[in-house]
């Protein structure tokens, strides 16, 4: 590689994108230094998905220790202790950032634990003032949260908070209708909080199915989550007593202990001098890269949140994969390809989903047939649980194909993860059909659908 600058690649962002391209591209043989201004991990390991699937598992305990009863068990002086929770959940994503940053340096990354902007074409300047040369660039640095614009935001906290608070709040307001604000009302209910959701729209978790979602909200509400549908926060204010005066448009004016935002999440391009040197960015501030993950500067890259593709982590694994395989890899050019991406929701129960909705199904083939199991899993109706999970199908009319495959259903994301390899492999309604059930499972009902 070549002696000219002092890396071959520099990565800014210690992200999932941004880690897996650096410990590929060292493999590969390049020399790689990354930079991580805050922990090594980013979002996902250090305040995403991890730590929060970690809360959704002590979460669904709540209601795990209710039903054990109707199965025999009687438990005596349950209580629960968030501050434990909280702080074992922060001591293993200390582990994993860890264990992320010695793969790093396994692999001969040099790890920066500064921020950096870019002062040239191939310059990169560090927070100490120094600064390093290096043949390609690949910006992962991710999205950080959308805050709202209204009087008193600097009361609001965000979903980066929400795994440090030192009490639970009797109520909280939940601004968002998306991924993160159903995740943590989910979180919170199961802990006792009582739940508000402000959503801008009226409808919830847009690009998911209808029929999914609407049984969500119904479990939602059954569950006691409150809905206000159609408003934005007009102000929150400090209340002398403690805690927060929340008012919505075309509402009162209510009391909560914590107001959270979940109003999407904004590439982080911002300081980082990418126009200074001509790289071309969005509407939203995302890095424009073509398949390759190639900016509209030749040398510079850009991978994961980013890039506003699909702002998920086995995505940003995969475009880095990618980058690395492509820039210093033997083989011919690799592109992710972004079609039929698996994707759930961790609310309780969660959603999983694959492929096109009905709607999406409907306007874009020919003909469509839908297949759907509305079902209570067994250990509801064994706990008198009044909860229905919901399958749903959605094959092209003129092959049977499977388009499509919806779910909300206790452990609806483990199943979907087998589901989507034979909606992407392209199978029909008779290759499922002409699979025998395994009894009794939920699972059984994906080969049983009529
Ligand atoms: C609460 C929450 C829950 C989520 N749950 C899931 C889930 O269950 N499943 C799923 O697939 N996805 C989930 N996501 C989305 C997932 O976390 C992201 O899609 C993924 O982390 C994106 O990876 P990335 O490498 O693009 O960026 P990131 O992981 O965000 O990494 C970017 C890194 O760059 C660093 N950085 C930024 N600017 C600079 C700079 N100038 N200098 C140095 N360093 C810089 C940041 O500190 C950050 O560590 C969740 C996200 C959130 C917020
Ligand atoms: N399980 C997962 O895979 C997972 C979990 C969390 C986050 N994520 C990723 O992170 C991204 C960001 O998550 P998110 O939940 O912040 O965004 P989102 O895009 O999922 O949802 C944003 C929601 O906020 C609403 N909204 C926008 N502005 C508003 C306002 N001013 N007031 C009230 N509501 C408003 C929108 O109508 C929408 O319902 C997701 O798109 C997803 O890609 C994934």
């Amino acid at each position: 590689m070549s002696d000219k600058y002092d890396y071959d690649l520099f990565t800014i962002g210690a992200g999932s994108g941004g880690v897996r391209a650096s410990r590929v591209s060292a493999a590969h043989g390049a020399r790689v230094a990354i930079a991580e201004e805050h922990r090594v991990g980013g979002t996902c390991v250090i305040r995403g998905c991890v730590p929060k699937k970690m809360l959704v598992y002590g979460a669904q305990f709540a209601e795990d220790l209710e039903d054990c009863q109707a199965f025999g068990w009687t438990i005596e002086g349950k209580s629960f202790d968030w501050i434990k929770l909280r702080d074992h959940v922060l001591d293993d994503v200390k582990r994993l950032e860890n264990a992320y940053t010695d793969t790093l340096e396994n692999h001969d990354v040099t790890v920066i634990k500064q921020r950096v902007k870019l002062t040239g074409p191939h310059e990169i300047t560090l927070e100490d003032g120094s600064t390093v040369t290096a043949k390609y660039i690949l910006i992962a640095t991710g999205a950080k949260p959308r805050l709202p614009d209204c009087e008193g935001h600097e009361h609001i906290i965000t979903s980066n908070e929400a795994f440090h608070l030192d009490e639970l709040p009797k109520k909280v307001v939940i601004a968002g209708g998306g991924y993160i604000a159903n995740e943590f009302a989910g979180i919170f209910n199961e802990f006792g909080s009582k739940v508000c959701i402000v959503n801008r729209g009226d409808k919830l978790l847009r690009g998911y199915d209808e029929a999914v979602r609407d049984r969500l909200l119904q479990i939602s509400i059954t569950k006691g989550i409150e809905f206000r549908f159609n408003t934005t926060f007009e102000y929150v204010r400090e209340c002398e007593e403690g805690g927060y005066f929340v008012k919505l448009e075309n509402h009162e004016e209510e009391r909560a202990d914590l107001v959270m935002c979940a109003i999407g999440r904004v590439p982080n391009t911002d300081g980082l001098g990418l126009e200074d040197i001509g790289v071309e960015l969005g509407d939203n501030g995302e890095v424009v890269v073509d398949r390759f993950s190639k900016s509209s500067v030749d040398h510079i890259y850009a991978v994961g949140d980013v890039t506003d593709r699909v702002q998920l982590t086995p995505v940003a694994i995969r475009e880095g994969q990618a980058f690395a395989d492509t820039v210093f890899g033997d083989g011919d050019p690799c592109a992710v390809d972004h079609s039929c991406i698996p994707s759930a929701v961790f609310s309780h129960p969660p959603i999983a989903s694959v492929g096109m909705t009905e709607g999406e199904a409907k306007n874009s083939l020919g003909s469509v047939k839908v297949y759907q199991s509305d079902f209570r899993a067994m250990k509801n109706v064994v706990a008198g649980r009044n909860e229905r999970s919901l399958f749903k199908m959605v094959c092209d009319g003129a092959n049977g194909r499977i388009v499509g495959i919806h779910m909300i259903a206790p452990e609806a994301p483990e199943m979907m993860q087998a589901a989507a390899i034979a909606v992407k492999a392209g199978l029909t309604k008779e290759d499922f059909d002409a699979t025998t059930a395994i009894h009794p499972t939920m699972a059984e009902e994906l080969v049983l659908m009529r």
